[in-house]
């Protein structure tokens, strides 16, 4: 079976308020970021399927007969991607060899291409091709690396089994894939953004696919057209960690103090939910020195919360602390434990 070749990209985002509450049902505002991941997937001849991950220094190959006998007999699947197959996951875990629940990136990565490879290919004839994925983004550090990895694999595969059209001809300057085909994408991101963090909210893979901002709530999507321009300054801490150990850290604290850290979770919803009407006022009337106050506490709050939460870090304290003798308000961004924060900058920051 011959596929067709496709190039495909998706951005990563910042999420301005919400993460970690967002997963227990509560409001998020997230945007997407110029910086993105690209993924080109080629037809080959050679029965082997290979993935080149150059950024996480991964290059695997299997015999299309390997990946045949893990086939999971599937049929028409390619609708829902909603729900990941346990018996699938099992398989290619063991085919991997794995053995503990916290895998490395290598893995991870790996994992979730065999499960989008397999579930649209798996029950028809299953093609050589190889997939090189390359990211502008740091890997891990909270700007939606892992959903905008999910977002071209997800496409991509998608593309190349023909169950979305292929999303640029060459004579067309701008594309858009049609509402239908773009939920598609978003769902099947959501799978193999799963495989990655275990209990993922959806709101990263969701600006993944749509770009722009947005506000996410259980699930939906509502897109944000009418916002100002906001200065942020995004410092990445450099120090690595992962989503879904902090989701599962913040989901342990929630079970073994629920009446301390509801209270919490509910706060960062009527944070969001502040944060969206304030953004409002400033495309509806001159922005005021009053608006930016706003921002800048709901900043502050958001942030003694995250660290409340567990999700706090030391590297993150001194960005608080540096931009605050400076005048500026800072917050983890992201699942914190490290990776990034965002700094908002008043119109005619100093350099
Ligand atoms: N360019 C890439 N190539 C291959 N795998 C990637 C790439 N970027 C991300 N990943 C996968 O995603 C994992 C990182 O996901 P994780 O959710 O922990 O961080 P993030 O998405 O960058 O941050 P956040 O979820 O807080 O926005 C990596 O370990 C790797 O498995
Ligand atoms: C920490 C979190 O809220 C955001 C990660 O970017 C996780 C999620 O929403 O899936
Ligand atoms: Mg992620």
């Amino acid at each position: 079976m011959q596929v067709r070749d496709c190039l495909i990209s998706a951005p990563g985002k910042a999420i301005l308020h919400g993460e970690h509450a967002v997963v227990h049902g509560k409001v998020a505002l997230a945007v997407s970021l110029n910086l993105r991941t690209y993924l080109q997937l080629k037809a080959s001849s050679d029965g082997k399927v290979s993935i080149k991950l150059p950024n996480i220094d991964t290059f695997v190959c299997w015999e299309l007969s390997e990946l045949k006998q893990l086939n999971p007999c599937l049929s028409g699947k390619k609708e829902e991607g909603q729900c990941l197959d346990p018996e699938l996951v099992k398989r290619l875990r063991e085919f991997l060899g794995v053995t503990n629940e916290n895998l490395d990136s290598s893995t991870t990565a790996t994992l979730a291409f065999l499960y989008i490879y397999l579930s649209l290919f798996g029950s028809g004839e299953m093609p050589s091709l190889t997939v090189c994925v390359w990211s502008e983004l740091p890997t891990g550090a909270g700007l939606g690396s892992s959903a905008a990895y999910s977002v071209c694999l997800a496409a991509a595969v998608l593309c190349a089994s023909g169950a979305i059209p292929t999303p640029l001809k060459e004579w067309e300057h701008t594309t858009g894939w049609c509402q239908e085909d773009l939920e598609l994408i978003n769902s099947w991101a959501f799978q193999a953004e799963k495989i990655v963090h275990g209990n993922p909210s959806g709101v990263d893979n969701a600006v993944g696919t749509w770009g722009g901002m947005l506000k996410f709530l259980a699930g939906k999507i509502i897109p944000l057209s009418r916002v100002p321009l906001l200065r942020i300054l995004l410092t990445n801490t450099k120090v690595p960690r992962s989503t879904k150990v902090l989701v599962a850290r913040v989901k342990d604290k929630i079970n073994k103090f629920p009446s301390i850290l509801i209270p919490v979770l509910d706060s960062v919803d009527a944070i969001s939910c502040t944060c969206e009407k304030v953004l409002n006022e400033m495309t509806r009337e001159p922005i005021k020195g009053e608006h930016y106050n706003i921002l800048e506490e709901l900043i502050d709050i958001n942030q003694h919360h995250l660290n409340v939460m567990g999700v706090g870090h030391p590297s993150l304290d001194t960005l608080c602390q540096v931009t605050a003798a400076r005048g500026l308000h800072s917050k983890l961004t992201g699942a914190g434990g490290g990776g990034c924060g965002i700094t908002l900058l008043r119109p005619g920051a100093a350099q």
